[in-house]
């Protein structure tokens, strides 16, 4: 069986800021887009962004993860400094997931429990406000767009959606955004915002489909076949993914 697409069939993948942003797991988004891109049938490349870097060219999928309020504070000058890229890539609708910190920070803002504002770049129309409550625990929460999506959540920050930004889902157990309404995450266009690490992906594959498959069609105008992984069958996967499911659901807060 053919592994590797052919090399003009790649699809690349921006990881923003995973020195500073990336706990919880976070990781396993990037791992497992990389695999999965490879199991139908494309070549995937795995690009990183830090603070000074020069900006990778003509990324496919944008993914970031979760990070402590000084890592958000340390990467914030170099993260405006890319809003007007990143604003265009959403507009553009490219496919992009942002977890927990980089969630707050695609928002306008993160104020901070000591009053101090950390300026996001408003991709997503969110603010977030720091509270003396840690939200921590595994959610289950379900989405029109991915069914029920099932994560695990640790943040202080609490998170509501402006008028023209819309819920990723509905939370059944955790608390999500904030614990006044039972909103998880945002959306906009192609771009997706979530407090759910674990990592999320694992997890929650039609989010890593949607992905893969929104940036297939937008590079090749193609849409995905059928998953083809040399060593397990779909039905293995699908199991294993079932059992991560049902574990996590099952867990205490
Ligand atoms: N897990 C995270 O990314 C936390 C983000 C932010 N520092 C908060 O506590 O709300």
């Amino acid at each position: 069986m053919t592994q590797h697409a052919p090399a003009d069939k790649q699809i690349r993948v921006l990881q923003l800021y995973p020195r500073d942003m990336n706990i919880y797991g976070d990781y396993g988004n990037a791992l497992v887009l990389m695999r999965r891109i490879q199991w139908h049938g494309f070549t995937p490349v795995m690009l990183s962004y830090n603070p000074g870097d020069e900006f990778p060219e003509a990324p496919d999928i944008l993914i970031g993860g979760g990070g402590q309020d000084s890592g958000q504070d340390r990467i914030q000058q170099d993260l405006l400094g890319l809003g007007d890229r990143l604003r265009s890539l959403a507009e553009e609708h490219t496919p992009m997931l942002m977890v927990c910190g980089l969630y707050q920070l695609f928002g306008h803002f993160f104020e901070t429990r000591d009053g101090s504002r950390i300026s996001g770049i408003g991709v997503l129309d969110v603010e977030t406000y720091g509270t003396d409550n840690r939200l921590i625990g595994n959610v289950v929460s379900e989405s029109a767009d991915f069914g029920r999506i099932i994560g695990y959540e640790n943040h202080s920050g609490q998170t509501y959606l402006g008028p023209t930004a819309t819920a990723l889902a509905e939370v059944v157990v955790g608390e999500g955004n904030n614990q006044r309404d039972s909103h998880e995450g945002a959306r906009f266009r192609n771009v997706l915002g979530s407090y759910l690490h674990g990592a999320l992906l694992p997890k929650n594959p039609a989010i890593a489909d949607f992905l893969i498959g929104t940036a297939v069609e937008r590079k090749f105008g193609e849409g995905l076949g059928p998953l083809k992984a040399p060593q397990s069958s779909p039905e293995t996967l699908q199991r294993l993914t079932e059992l991560a499911r049902e574990a996590a659901s099952a867990r205490p807060r």
